[in-house]
């Protein structure tokens, strides 16, 4: 059934199912991101949240469904056209370049044509490099080499990369794991900060530690499908939430 139109919102899923073998990891999930919010997409483990985004980023083909990305139907199109029209996103298990130094590994990320195009403009790219790197925090690091980076560091470097493809959509995949509370309040400032300059934002995450403050909106599924939506107070009381985390007291 379809729920969505199109230009309903900068990215745009509508009925998107996703089955392996004889499990059904996403079921009939229909959602609307809106150009220039933060929306927390949240679901206990093993909900669906990272096939969902798979299907969205290229990664997999949905079963069925469609994905919508500034109005027009991107199902099922590669990683690097997803990249191309704007969708970047972090990983959670990213493993930096580990003999180059910061800005070395974001200068790496800078779009690849772009990059060879301007090769003659080597300064521009290093140039770039580093205005990332300050938007992130990192302009104090430039020189230092990943493992020299506390864990919030690698955290910023990984969003530093994801930047460097000049997206206007970013999926943060979990931003939190292993922060502690003033790392959580700094680094939502910086994810603040990158709305306010335009950088639309899908932050998931299985709890929603740091979460409430951040984002505008709460998408919450579990078993592959949609149980929540709203204002992060309404996610947060909101009684089917609280089953799905019965127990769960990392909320
Ligand atoms: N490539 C795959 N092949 C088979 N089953 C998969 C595959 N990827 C995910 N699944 C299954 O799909 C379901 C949803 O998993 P998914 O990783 O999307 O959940 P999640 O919400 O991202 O969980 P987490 O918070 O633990 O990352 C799980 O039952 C998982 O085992």
């Amino acid at each position: 059934m379809t729920e969505y139109a199109p230009d309903d919102g900068l990215l745009v899923i509508d009925g998107l199912r996703k089955e392996f073998g004889g499990l059904t990891a996403v079921e009939d999930l229909s959602f609307a991101v809106e150009e220039g919010e933060i929306l927390g997409f949240i679901g206990p483990n093993g909900a669906g949240k990272s096939t969902t985004f798979n299907c969205v980023t290229g990664v997999y083909p949905p079963t069925a469904g469609t994905v919508y990305y500034d109005g027009e139907d991107v199902t099922g199109e590669p990683a690097y056209e997803m990249v191309k029209r704007g969708l970047a996103r972090t990983f959670q298990e990213f493993r930096p370049l580990p003999d180059r130094n910061v800005r070395k590994n974001v200068e790496l990320a800078l779009v690849p044509d772009r990059v060879l195009s301007l090769t003659g403009l080597r300064g521009e790219t290093r140039e770039r490099a580093v205005e990332i790197c300050e938007r992130v925090g990192l302009g104090d690091r430039l020189e230092q080499t990943p493992d020299e980076l506390p864990h919030a560091g690698l955290l910023r470097l990984e969003l530093a990369r994801a930047l460097a493809t000049d997206p206007d959509l970013l999926l943060v995949d979990e931003p939190f794991a292993g922060l502690s509370n003033s790392e959580v309040e700094a680094l939502s400032a910086t994810l603040e900060e990158l709305r306010q300059d335009g950088l639309t934002q899908v932050v998931v995450d299985h709890n929603m530690r740091g979460l409430l403050s951040l984002i505008d909106r709460a998408i919450v599924i579990e078993f592959g499908a949609k149980i929540a939506e709203g204002p992060p107070e309404a996610i947060r009381d909101d009684e089917r939430v609280q089953e799905a985390y019965l127990g769960g007291e990392d909320r």
